[in-house]
């Protein structure tokens, strides 16, 4: 008998529930439920009030309804029954966080609070608490504080520190009323197996937990906030479990409302972008996971701890058991093209490539593949979106060199694709500067399904081969691989996540390498953007951003 586990993976939009054969791999069913609130950046669902500028809230009753809808909806449209699922794994864009009562019932639920912004879920993309950030990151800094270098010198504004420092400025009532603040993959979590259960990844990743030594110490977060001191026993309080284990069992109220058998085991929860990692295959050192989209995150395994430059993090037990997992980033790649796209590319490509039937992307592929590398001579920045790693520094702005008045759309258009390619390599050294191997490329998310050009290019650029995942949903497969290592052989799943990735891993056969005479050309070109980025991203030279404000 087929047995299958669920994984389920909350986006920014949607959450997309896919159920998977445990022995193969193959997809037996997919479908999502979009959030019917979606991203709440203007006004609350009842109250006509303007939010704050760089508000992104979402309501929690929407993550239910994923849960509660699709789930029923996956196993009636496969047949498969309840009986047959041996596990369910959760992943969750992080940090979204909220606060919950006693009963892990969200504040936002209650009455009393429902018209308090601070009382819903602050999505990944709350940016409202730079100033705190900025104030995190210059007392750490000041007070050189060990565990700021495991995440590339700096934190983030969306993270879980800065989020809750915001609460406390702006509606302290608020703080004291919440008995937990917990990531939304967490909350799920122990709401489906009765009880608290904080994941490593999101703890240590944007919570500021490391294996080794604990939380960020008292003394420092005292001068961030007097109220913020005892935090991490009081309202952060609640086990740390391992990626990889089992969290629990569903409970009977839980199981009955999304149609599973009670006692189902259940997976401790997991970031998307990490989940992506055994999503597509890969379960030891060596191998870099490209999650390539909009932005893409970059996702390493190793045995070593070492301080890299600009890195989002490395966490102990962060993304597979017993390695270091390292996760880097581009703030914009796929946002990059769409923009040049949507802006800058004339009404003639636009008329050329529909009478072609092809998307403008699709033409200015076909029309770029045949040019050199190098797009003649055009060389770019690709820091649209500021710079993630290794410089850290959000206010930086792109560029442009080369262009002469023959240039044409499509040259600009690969010389884009180069750019990206070769900050991807950048990442890449900043690994091998701190002596972490990395011998191949392994891309999943949605651009690697969209353009082979981009792909033979960042093997090119990169000088190594590139795998790619077999389909776009690689974080669903992976959180159904937690599931099923939840539920452990002797219900008929895995007992490890090394087991279930071999088994249920599915990579396309084609694997793009390297082309020699294409990488010697690229290292020239890879010299002139590193002087680029040495000349406006690092050192006293503030150009690019002296003409930018
Ligand atoms: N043929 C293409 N070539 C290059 N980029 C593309 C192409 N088609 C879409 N894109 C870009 O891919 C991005 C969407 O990637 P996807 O992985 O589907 O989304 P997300 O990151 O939101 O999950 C967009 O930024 C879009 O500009
Ligand atoms: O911070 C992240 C991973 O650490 C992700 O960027 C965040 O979770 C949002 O991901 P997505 O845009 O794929 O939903």
């Amino acid at each position: 008998m087929k047995k299958y586990a669920i994984g389920v993976d909350f986006g920014t939009e949607s959450g997309r529930v896919v159920l998977v054969d445990v022995a193969t791999g193959e997809v037996a069913g997919t479908h999502s439920t979009q959030y019917k609130h979606g991203v709440i950046t203007e006004t609350l669902p009842h109250k006509q009030k303007k939010l704050k500028n760089s508000t992104a809230l979402q309501h929690p009753q929407d993550y239910l309804d994923v849960l509660e809808t699709s789930i029923p909806r996956v196993l009636e449209d496969s047949g498969v029954s309840k009986d047959d699922i041996v596990g369910i794994g959760i992943d969750f864009t992080s940090c979204t966080i909220l606060p919950v009562d006693e009963q892990l019932t969200p504040l936002c639920f209650q009455e009393k609070w429902k018209d308090e912004p601070h009382a819903w879920v602050k999505l990944w993309k709350h940016h409202a608490a730079q100033p705190e950030a900025d104030t995190i990151n210059q007392l750490a800094s000041e007070s050189n504080e060990e565990w700021l270098k495991r995440y590339g010198g700096k934190i983030s504004s969306e993270w879980m520190l800065p989020k809750i420092l915001e609460i406390i400025h702006d509606r302290e009532e608020l703080y004291h009323e919440a008995a937990l603040f917990l990531e939304a993959a967490d909350w799920l979590t122990s709401l489906m197996v009765g009880e608290v259960k904080r994941n490593s990844c999101s703890a240590g990743y944007k919570g500021m937990w490391h294996k080794q030594e604990g939380y960020v110490r008292k003394e420092f977060l005292k001068r961030l906030h007097p109220l913020m001191e005892n935090i991490y026993e009081t309202k952060l309080s609640g086990e740390v479990v391992p990626i990889g284990s089992k969290a629990g069992e569903l409970t009977e109220e839980f199981a009955a409302k999304i149609g599973l058998k009670p006692k189902t085991p259940v997976a401790i929860g997991i970031i998307d972008a990490h989940a992506a990692v055994p999503g597509a295959g890969v379960t030891a050192p060596g191998s870099m996971v490209m999650v390539m989209g909009t932005s893409t995150c970059h996702m390493l395994l190793s045995t070593k701890e070492e301080f890299v430059e600009g890195i989002s993090g490395v966490v102990e037990d962060g993304i597979i058991p017993g390695y270091y997992g390292y996760e880097a980033g581009q703030a914009a790649v796929g946002d990059i093209f769409a923009w040049f796209v949507k802006e800058l590319v004339p009404g003639y490509v636009e008329r050329e490539a529909e009478a072609k039937n092809l998307s403008i992307h699709q033409y200015l592929e076909q029309k770029a593949s045949t040019l050199p590398p190098g797009s003649k001579g055009l060389l770019a920045l690709d820091w649209h979106n500021g710079n993630r790693t290794p410089l850290v520094d959000a206010n930086l702005s792109g560029l442009l060199v080369g262009l002469t008045l023959n240039t044409k759309p499509e040259e600009i258009y690969r010389a884009l694709i180069e750019s990206t390619a070769f900050g991807t390599r950048l990442i890449i050294e900043s690994f091998e500067n701190a002596g972490i191997e990395i011998n191949e490329l392994v891309a999943c998310g949605g651009l690697p399904h969209q353009n082979e050009m981009l792909m033979q290019i960042y093997a090119d650029v990169t000088a190594r081969p590139i795998k790619i995942a077999s389909n776009k949903i690689t974080s669903a497969i992976g959180a159904a691989m937690f599931g099923a290592v939840a539920a452990g052989s002797k219900l008929g799943g895995y007992d490890t996540i090394e087991e279930a990735a071999a088994n249920m891993a599915k990579l396309k056969d084609k694997v793009f390498y390297p082309k020699q005479d294409h990488v010697e050309k690229y290292n020239l070109y890879y010299e002139e953007y590193k002087k680029l980025v040495n000349y406006f991203g690092r050192g006293t030279n503030n150009v690019m951003k002296k003409i930018k404000n």
